[in-house]
């Protein structure tokens, strides 16, 4: 039988979705299509595909673990790393491409005459197949300034921390000295979210596509994070979580493993590898989605010059100007009022999941003037209720401004989605780019490398997630210390 599907932009309409979740359920675990690696790596057991009762069970031990402050510098210290990495890339593009004017000249006086002849068109496309050969080797092997790849990189840095303690080493996988545990879990990432092996299953059984590989590295990733929740299970039960003799980190395994016991009823709890579930799909979750959200307001920055300025001046007048990277308190982030403004309207004009999943209403009934019927789905569409005239004037307008007033925004603003779904990493990822974007800001101008596809609209490209991924974006970095 044929079902009505509704896409949803109106913001009022969205929200409504969002607060009825038993009426407009989110579509039940085996309607998610997923890979066989998908499967083995996150499973459906866990908060992001659970409905219901069992979604519940995975909120109340997660929620406590998301609702306290995150120390600036769990990020700030990663940002400084990175930095580094970011100003070695520029030296060696520097070597390899740019020369000064006057020993441009020299060369340009001396190559000008060899170039004034005709040329049989198989020499170019000959080459052409050889160069991109070797483009796709370099590419494997320099860093080039998409700046998409570097700004991944710290983010899972970031995630591996805030989730279980460990260092995934990406910003050093730049420079190919990343973790094992770095390779697998991209390894793992990259895999299960290729198209090919969702729409056709099949194929993981034919010669020749298979890949033990990449299950192979997926047993490797589980392991080791169950060896540290196992570890850390024990190190607590004779420590005693409460106890100020707690020396571990503080982060989303250790609050997770709080909650649980708390839970005085067994069946509330997660089992261990519910558990172990949650912390991959907190990776997966948080990884994009907050890279996509930092690259994004690179980009609106390197195109705003004006707006990039008065964020710099904002970062100067509240950490000052001394020539070094200085990692914002928590007091001066609160003093943040512009930069907070870029971020939000960046999240508003980009947001990273630009759709919602889907939801099925569960009986007849009406959604404003709309009735609806049992069983139709409802596609909460972020990105246009965003780009709606009637809610936000000049909608494709990058104006920061709109954000001064909460009151002017706060029932049309949906990047998180709401309700009891709404995204849990939220005040993770906005902690995480108040303090990267104002250290940022301090040490570099830049602006969007010249000629570039993201011209007149930042480009994005299909992924498996609908996450709103942007095109190769290469960005010129000007260090003011
Ligand atoms: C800019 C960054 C982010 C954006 C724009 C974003 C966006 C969203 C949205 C729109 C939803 C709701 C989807 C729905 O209702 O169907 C969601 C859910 C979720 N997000 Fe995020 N997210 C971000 C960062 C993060 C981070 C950092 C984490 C984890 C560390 C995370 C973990 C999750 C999880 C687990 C859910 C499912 C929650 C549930 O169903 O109860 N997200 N996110």
């Amino acid at each position: 039988m044929r079902k009505w599907v509704i896409v949803i932009s109106k913001p009022e309409l969205m929200k409504e979705v969002f607060q009825r979740a038993d009426t407009f359920l989110k579509s039940e675990r085996n309607e998610h299509k997923i890979s066989k690696a998908e499967l083995k790596f996150i499973g459906y057991d866990n908060l992001l595909y659970e409905i219901k009762e069992a979604h519940l069970r995975h909120r109340r031990v997660s929620n406590p673990a998301f609702s306290h402050g995150w120390p600036p510098e769990l990020f700030g210290k990663l940002a400084i790393e990175l930095f580094e990495v970011m100003d070695k890339a520029s030296e060696k593009r520097e070597l390899g491409g740019f020369e000064n004017q006057g020993a441009h000249l020299r060369h340009r006086r001396v190559s000008n005459p060899a170039f004034s002849h005709g040329w049989p068109p198989e020499l170019f496309g000959k080459l052409a197949i050889e160069l991109f050969e070797v483009m796709d080797k370099a590419s494997e092997k320099s860093p080039t300034f998409d700046i998409f790849h570097f700004i991944k990189s710290f983010a899972l840095d970031v995630l591996g921390l805030a989730t279980f303690g460990y260092n995934f080493r990406g910003i050093r996988g730049i420079r190919k000295s990343g973790s094992e545990l770095e390779k697998a879990y991209l390894t793992a990432v990259y895999g299960m979210s290729d198209m090919k092996y969702v729409l056709f299953p099949i194929l993981e059984k034919i010669p020749g596509f298979r890949r033990p590989e990449l299950f192979n590295r997926i047993d490797y990733l589980n392991g080791v994070m169950l060896d540290i929740i196992k570890e850390r299970k024990q190190n607590l039960k004779f420590k005693k979580v409460n106890n100020d003799d707690y020396d571990g980190p503080r982060d989303l395994l250790y609050y997770m493993l709080k909650a649980e016991e708390t839970q005085d009823d067994s069946k509330s709890r997660l089992t261990t590898e519910e558990l172990l579930n949650d912390m991959k799909l907190f990776l997966v979750a948080g990884h994009e989605t907050t890279a996509i959200a930092l690259v994004a307001v690179i980009y609106f920055l390197g195109m705003n010059q004006e707006c990039q300025e008065k964020a710099r001046e904002e970062a100067i007048r509240i950490l000052g100007d001394e020539k070094k990277n200085i990692i914002p308190n928590s007091e001066q982030i609160k003093e943040l009022k512009y930069i907070n403004m870029v971020i939000k309207e960046t999240l508003r004009i980009h947001p990273p999941a630009p759709v919602a999943s889907f939801r099925k209403a569960q009986k007849d009934t009406r959604l404003g003037e709309y009735a609806i019927k049992e069983g139709t789905i409802l596609v909460p569409q972020i990105y246009a209720s965003h780009h709606l005239e009637e809610s936000w004037e000049e909608s494709y307008k990058f104006k920061p401004e709109r954000f001064a007033n909460e009151k002017d925004t706060a029932n049309k603003y949906l990047p998180f989605g709401g309700g009891n779904r709404i995204c849990i990493g939220m005040n993770l990822s906005l902690a995480e780019q108040r303090v990267f974007l104002t250290m940022l800001v301090r040490k570099y101008f830049w602006k969007i490398t010249e000629p570039s596809i993201h011209k007149d609209e930042l480009q994005v490209k299909p992924t498996l997630f609908g996450l709103a991924v942007p095109k190769n974006l290469e960005v010129d970095f000007e260090r003011r210390y």
